[in-house]
């Protein structure tokens, strides 16, 4: 997407975005609550009209490919289903729509783990079952790229794991998955890719890996008995030394190997030199800071 930017009123939901998804891999759409993931998506397949910008799927906007369920499949949080017909029969309104057979129908209910259900008022679904349904509709077309709006939220454990598992074998059969969630401890076991976003405008696009690297400050934990020199020693080095309690260091901008080096000049013990690595979950909060709406 090109710029993309949608404004209700004085309200700024998307703030020229731009960003590409790349096949073959989960790619995580991360920010915290109204940051405007939904609003981007819905954009992406045409519910929403952009104030400025565009957004392509396989090079054109969504609603001009011919048969766009074989293009791109999407499970959106507020899900459509005609309550009073079973799941296959919902299913089967929607395949005809695209000269989708009846037999596809039966392979998606199958993915899903809906079969034996399938005869069912869909209306009488738990939360977990409808999620499936759903994604069983976003996945009717075979399409190249599926997207889905936080498809774990209110899932039981066994159903977090199951969408897991689903979306790395979408994207290892070369789709471009995108997957939002304002969860980073879901999309650091998830996705292989993150665009963060927060008030509507792009934080960062990055691999997991390096969202750890660009905003993590790393630390060095370290417990001596001489710990009141040994900080006066690392301090006059030009680093950081926190911490309270007795004994125990928190050293900023000097690694293990210098603490350890230095302690050893100066003839100090070391108990313990253990380099603190920034959760990703702190790496987030860092990135997103002051960036989510008031709880
Ligand atoms: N139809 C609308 N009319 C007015 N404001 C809207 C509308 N839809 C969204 N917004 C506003 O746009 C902003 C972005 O909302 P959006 O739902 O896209 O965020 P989100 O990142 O998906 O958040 P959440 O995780 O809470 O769903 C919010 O401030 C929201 O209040």
């Amino acid at each position: 997407m090109e710029n993309l930017t949608k404004r209700y009123g004085s309200t700024v939901a998307v703030d020229g975005l731009s960003f590409r998804i790349r096949p073959g891999q989960v790619t995580g759409f991360l920010g915290p609550n109204g940051a405007g993931k939904s609003t981007t998506m819905r954009m992406i397949i045409g519910l929403d009209r952009p104030t400025a910008g565009t957004a392509t799927v396989l090079g054109k906007p969504y609603v001009e490919h011919v048969a766009p369920l074989c293009v791109l499949g999407a499970l959106l949080e507020a899900k459509s289903v005609h309550r009073g017909r079973s799941a296959r029969n919902h299913l089967l309104a929607l395949a005809q729509t695209h000269g989708i057979g009846p037999r596809r129908v039966d392979e998606v209910l199958e993915t899903v783990g809906l079969s034996g259900v399938a005869g069912r008022r869909a209306g009488g679904f738990s939360l977990g079952m409808g999620q499936r349904l759903g994604i069983a509709a976003a996945l009717l077309g075979d399409p190249a790229v599926v997207m889905l709006d936080e498809p774990v939220n209110g899932l039981d454990p066994d159903g977090v794991r199951w969408i897991r598992t689903l979306l790395k074998d979408l994207a290892a059969e070369g789709r471009t998955v995108l997957v939002s969630s304002h969860l980073m401890s879901e999309m650091a076991v998830t996705a292989e890719h993150l665009v963060v976003i927060g008030r509507g405008r792009l934080l960062a696009e990055t691999s997991v890996a390096d969202l750890i690297a660009r905003v993590a400050v790393s630390r060095v934990l370290v417990r001596s008995p001489d710990a009141g020199p040994l900080r006066d020693a690392l301090v006059h080095t030009g680093a950081t030394v926190t911490g309270s309690e007795p004994g125990r260091l928190d050293v900023g901008g000097a690694s293990a190997e210098s603490i350890g080096d230095l302690a050893r000049k100066h003839g100090f013990a070391l108990h313990e030199l253990t380099p603190q690595r920034a959760s990703l979950e702190e790496a987030y909060m860092e990135l997103t800071n002051g960036q989510g709406l008031p709880a």
